[in-house]
């Protein structure tokens, strides 16, 4: 098989004396989809983060096609926070432009002439496919939650990313729309070539989403010392191919996982 997109290698990952990750192996080629679940603090956005190069390895190696992964953010790989994460002095057409300005004028985000003209026609095209043709004029106050996913959706994939990463994207809407966000982002996932990995708590979204999903959760424990040891992937399931009772007993796990963790 070809060269893996992305590798963790002994992965291990603390703040101060808390260990968060540990002894993470895994191997990730394009064109996964990877949805993460675990309990809450496991480290799952930890893991996110590292893949976008804002936190760095403690120990082990994590490589973005077989060179250890750089220490901050690139064109290559785009995220979306559950958070809004738009600005809000600027129209939807304005902040994917900006996004794409910021790609290649890092400094001032401004582009000028003939490469304004470009970025705006490739922008609203953009807005297009995530369904804001409608609102290009329209600032993120006057969108709801789910346009202004989409809008955060549209400012990551303008960029041209190999990987996405979906950090809850999903959390703070209504049930309703996030069906309609599902089948948008398995649409951008097909027609732009993306690998993704994305955090959820809702197992049931995992499953649906996801080519692969991955349990986060501790091996080894310490009553006395919660933080002594760190979580890792528990459980590597490619789930187009999992059965209900795979779903049941995950489902049980990670409730028994959760409830452990509150009271740790
Ligand atoms: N910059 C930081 N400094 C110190 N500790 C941090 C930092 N960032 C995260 N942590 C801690 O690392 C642990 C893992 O956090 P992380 O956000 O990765 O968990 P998570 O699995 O994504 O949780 P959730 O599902 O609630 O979002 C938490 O205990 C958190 O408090």
């Amino acid at each position: 098989m070809n060269q893996p997109l992305i590798e963790a290698r002994q992965l291990g990952k603390q703040y101060g004396q808390d260990i968060i990750l540990e002894g993470v192996n895994t191997q990730v080629h394009e064109g996964e989809f990877v949805t993460l679940v675990g309990a809450s603090g496991c480290g799952k956005s930890t893991f996110l983060k590292m893949i976008l190069g804002i936190e760095q390895a403690s120990s082990g190696e994590l490589l973005l096609n077989g060179d250890t992964i750089p220490n901050e953010p690139g064109p290559d790989r785009g995220i979306v926070f559950q958070q809004y994460s738009v600005f809000p002095h600027m129209t939807v057409l304005e902040n994917v432009i900006a996004a794409k300005g910021f790609q290649k004028a890092s400094l001032t985000g401004y582009l000028f002439g003939k490469e304004r003209r470009l970025a705006q026609q490739e922008a609203t095209e953009m807005l297009t496919q995530v369904g804001l043709s409608h609102a290009l004029k329209r600032y993120p106050h006057e969108l709801s939650g789910g346009m202004k996913q989409r809008l955060a959706i549209a400012q990551a994939i303008i960029c041209k990313p190999r990987i996405l990463l979906l950090d809850e994207p999903f959390g703070a809407l209504d049930p309703g729309i996030r069906g309609d966000m599902h089948t948008l982002i398995l649409d951008l996932w097909k027609a732009h070539n993306l690998t993704i990995f994305m955090v959820t708590h809702d197992l049931k979204e995992g499953f649906h989403l996801g080519t692969r999903l991955w349990v986060f959760d501790k091996i080894r424990h310490d009553p006395q010392a919660p933080n002594a040891y760190g979580a890792s992937i528990t459980y590597d399931l490619p789930v187009g191919e999992s059965d209900t009772r795979t779903y049941d007993d995950l489902h049980q796990q990670l409730t028994h996982q959760q409830q452990t963790s509150e009271k740790a």
